[in-house]
């Protein structure tokens, strides 16, 4: 039996999500976004990591749009983004990292190798309980050591950390709260991971960025496991729920199962005045 209901309208709702875009306009509103809150900020530019995927490759090109129309109105190189690498150690797919740096053409770009400052952050975890911290829960110690690099670019260049939340990652809650899931600006909320793809093709983006398996590659023993393999549905699938678009029903619980269970990432911290838990 197809699935259309009205929990699926409100989380597309929810998430801002439109049926059918337009890649262009698209493109411009975002752009024209992240311009006038720099310019509301006072901010000299955005910081954002870089990992060869899909979802860094079209935020990225979209700040460094917008910073190089704010330096050409202004005939100054005032503004600018740093594309910001931190692989922990060697990373396998650097390459599609580098093609994906120089499609963007960025102002600037900066390496940190993450590698030893989750490794020390490991290591004294065990030495503190006697235990050892879970592969899996290492790979959330790479996030957040991610953001807090960016966090540090940010705070001494002056900038704004960009994030690359979108309706296919927030709805199933696939980040690492305080991780990559922190940021102060996320310029491709809304859009899912086929809208997404339509816009770095409009954009003349390097089509292997875009049709690469999306993965969160945390895992030192699953290297470049499959997002779709971890969450055990596709992001086709998400996408036509996303968009309204009928699909199983076991397919439709299980999304929205997923969707329940991380409402809290989606939420500020929890206070004795939310009542959203309450059901
Ligand atoms: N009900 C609740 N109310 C309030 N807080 C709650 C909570 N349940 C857990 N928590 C808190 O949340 C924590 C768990 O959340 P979190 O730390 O995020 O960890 P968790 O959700 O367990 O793991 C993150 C998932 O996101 C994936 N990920 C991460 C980063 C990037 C990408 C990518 O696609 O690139 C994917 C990663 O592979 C993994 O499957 C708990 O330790 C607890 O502190
Ligand atoms: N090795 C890395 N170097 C720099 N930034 C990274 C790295 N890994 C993850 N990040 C940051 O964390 C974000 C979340 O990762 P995620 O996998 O969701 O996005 P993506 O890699 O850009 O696209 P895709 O989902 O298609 O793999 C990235 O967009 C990027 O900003
Ligand atoms: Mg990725």
């Amino acid at each position: 039996m197809p699935n259309t209901n009205n929990k699926q309208a409100e989380i597309q709702a929810t998430l801002h999500v439109e049926s059918s875009i337009n890649a262009e306009s698209e493109i411009q509103r975002r752009v024209q976004f992240l311009k006038a809150y720099l310019r509301y900020t006072g901010a000299k530019g955005y910081v954002l990591g870089m990992s060869g995927g899909q979802d860094s490759t079209l935020a990225g090109k979209l700040a460094q749009m917008a910073i190089d129309e704010l330096n050409a109105e202004s005939g100054k190189a005032a503004c600018l983004f740093i594309a910001v690498r931190l692989p922990y150690g060697i990373q396998k797919d650097e390459e599609d990292a580098q093609a994906a740096i120089q499609f963007i053409a960025a102002s600037r770009v900066v390496t940190v190798n993450i590698q030893s400052a989750v490794d020390a952050s490991v290591r004294q975890f065990a030495e503190a309980t006697g235990e050892a911290l879970s592969d899996f829960h290492k790979g959330n110690v790479k996030a957040r050591e991610r953001m807090k690099v960016q966090y540090d670019l940010a705070a001494h260049y002056g900038l704004l950390v960009l994030g690359t939340d979108h309706a296919a990652e927030a709805i199933t809650g696939f980040y690492t709260k305080h991780g990559d899931g922190a940021c102060d600006v996320a310029p491709i909320y809304g859009l899912d991971k086929r809208q997404g793809k339509e816009l770095l093709k409009w954009l003349g983006c390097p089509d292997h960025l875009y049709l690469k398996k999306p993965t969160a590659d945390l895992e030192d023993l699953k290297p470049g496991l499959p997002d779709e393999e971890a969450l055990g549905v596709s992001y086709v699938q998400l996408d036509d729920y996303l968009e309204g678009l009928p699909l199983p029903a076991d397919v439709a619980r299980r999304i929205e199962e997923r969707y329940a269970m991380t409402e809290h990432k989606r939420r500020g911290p929890v206070t004795c005045y939310d009542t959203w838990w309450k059901g």
